[in-house]
């Protein structure tokens, strides 16, 4: 698998589907789990440690609230850590933004936007690491890309 997607809980997952989605319209080869760095600081030692043996070349980490996970798998790992902060109800979001993007210099956490949006552009930037040395997965963004422009364009039609 190329790209390891990762959440706090079973409870981000309405939210982060989306990511999967995408990736499987790109094409990109994607596995899906929970572990929590707060409720399983072991499990996610390890699998931050055994990331690159088992040949990820992205993690995708969405975490809502005291988001501590992206982080924590950052500084158990080389590999690009792209963070989503998951909406929360009680500050919508903003705390796991600030929890994440807020990283110490040497530790980044790739921190992209709250919500659908967020979701969205974690899986296209995943892609993007992955189309560097994959001519389909590449195509498959330009064809996205060139989607997106032309449905932009026709919009104006709607405009009366
Ligand atoms: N932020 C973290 C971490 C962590 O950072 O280790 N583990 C769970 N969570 C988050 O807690 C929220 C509520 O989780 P529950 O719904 O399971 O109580 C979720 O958004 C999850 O990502």
């Amino acid at each position: 698998m190329d790209v390891a997607i990762v959440m706090g809980s079973i409870s981000d997952w309405p939210n982060i589907k989306q990511t999967a989605s995408l990736l499987e319209k790109f094409e990109v080869s994607f596995s899906t789990h929970v572990i929590s760095a707060h409720r399983m600081p072991d499990q996610l030692q390890e699998f931050g440690k055994q990331a690159k043996h088992e040949q990820y070349k992205v993690i995708i980490a969405a975490a809502g609230g005291a988001a501590h996970l992206p982080g924590m798998l950052a500084a158990n790992t080389t590999l690009p850590v792209v963070g989503i902060p998951v909406k929360t109800k009680a500050l919508n979001g903003m705390d796991s933004l600030l929890s994440m993007v807020q990283m110490p210099s040497g530790v980044p956490v790739a921190t992209v936007a709250i919500g659908d949006a967020g979701a969205k552009n974690a899986a296209i930037l995943a892609a993007q690491v992955i189309a560097l040395n994959n001519p389909k997965v590449e195509k498959s963004l330009e064809k996205f890309r060139n989607n997106q422009t032309q449905e932009a364009i026709n919009s104006n039609d709607k405009l009366e």
